[in-house]
């Protein structure tokens, strides 16, 4: 195995200050040491550098637009780089609207792919449907074929095009979901597993029946191969007690075993191709170990990605 770490330190999807410092963080509790340590090859490209947008006016409710399309736009290009260098891509944020660039780009490199999306959110409001204007609440929406009508084109991210279907997306860690994301998962059918499933099923069998659904396809689609997986975790799909420090906490999370868990199980597919690791926020800590017991669960969710087992 081999690990392309590209950071991505922004944190204009959404309104709370130091999501930003999320890949220095990740980096100082040594997380390319750990991958080495895995026998797994490292390279780090480093943290994209992203220009202020001095006049970036919110568009009705949407804020920060400009700043997040020109982001993402860094980001695809640099994980489509990491792609064609022959890495498993890993994307440290940062807030999850950097999902956008980093699945646009993956998919510029290997085609069509598979995404599982670990969250507390479902992060699939439209431009019209969000609340509060934050894109990190709706990069599921921009990147949906399904839903390409229900997104403008907006200033900045014209490059964009839609990548994923419906049908090969899978959400695990569901507990906040607002009303039109609910509309929309119901309409378009996308497979889910809410913190609810993960209580009744328990963690290996939402991962066994995550994995038979997104190879069913596979079957009934024109290219036989299974496709490849991008995993998007965001820190908050984890339970407040053990990774606090994020922007938009919800109780009732995973833990730290079930959260592990979901990473061992989807790096034994061999089909592991990229992940984000997003939305750690040094300062949504109310104490440095708020923030180290975060930070280095966001470590071991890496490392489970590529190999670490809990045997030893
Ligand atoms: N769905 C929310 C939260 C998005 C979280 C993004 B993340 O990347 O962290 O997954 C809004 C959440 N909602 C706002 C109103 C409150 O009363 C309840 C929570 C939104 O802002 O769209
Ligand atoms: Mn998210
Ligand atoms: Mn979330
Ligand atoms: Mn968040």
């Amino acid at each position: 195995r081999s690990a392309g770490i590209v950071g991505a330190p922004f944190c204009k999807g959404q309104s709370r200050g130091g999501v930003e410092d999320g890949p220095e963080r990740i980096r100082a509790a040594g997380l390319q040491r750990r991958l080495q340590q895995l026998g797994c090859a490292v390279k780090d490209y480093g943290n994209l550098t992203f220009e202020d947008m001095s006049l970036d006016e919110p568009m009705g409710l949407l804020k920060s637009v400009r700043a997040v399309g020109a982001a993402n736009q860094k980001l695809s290009e640099a994980v489509r780089a990491v792609k064609e260098d022959g890495h498993t891509a890993v994307m440290l944020g940062g807030d999850h609207s950097l999902a956008i660039g980093s699945i646009h780009g993956h998919s510029a490199a290997v085609g069509e792919l598979s995404v599982v999306w670990v969250d507390a959110h479902a992060d699939i409001n439209t431009p019209l449907t969000t609340y509060t204007g934050n894109i990190h609440g709706q990069p599921v929406s921009y990147l949906l074929h399904e839903l390409r009508s229900k997104v403008p084109v907006l200033p900045n991210f014209s490059w964009l095009k839609p990548c994923v279907s419906a049908a090969d997306v899978v959400f695990i860690g569901l507990r906040d979901v607002d009303p039109a994301e609910h509309y929309i998962l119901k309409m378009l059918g996308v497979k889910t597993f809410s913190m609810s499933e993960v209580d009744q099923l328990g963690v290996a069998r939402v991962m066994e029946e995550t994995c038979d659904y997104l190879s069913a396809r596979c079957f009934v689609s024109l290219n036989r191969g299974k496709k490849p997986i991008h995993l998007s975790y965001d820190i908050d799909a984890i339970d407040p007690s053990v990774a606090p420090a994020t922007g938009t906490p919800v109780v009732g999370g995973l833990t730290y075993r079930e959260g592990v868990y979901i990473t061992e199980h989807l790096c034994q597919t061999g089909l592991l191709s990229a992940v984000d690791l997003v939305e750690v926020n040094p300062l949504r800590g109310q104490t440095e170990e708020d923030v180290r017991s975060t930070v280095s669960t966001a470590v071991d969710l890496l490392l489970g990605c590529f190999g670490r087992v809990r045997e030893g």
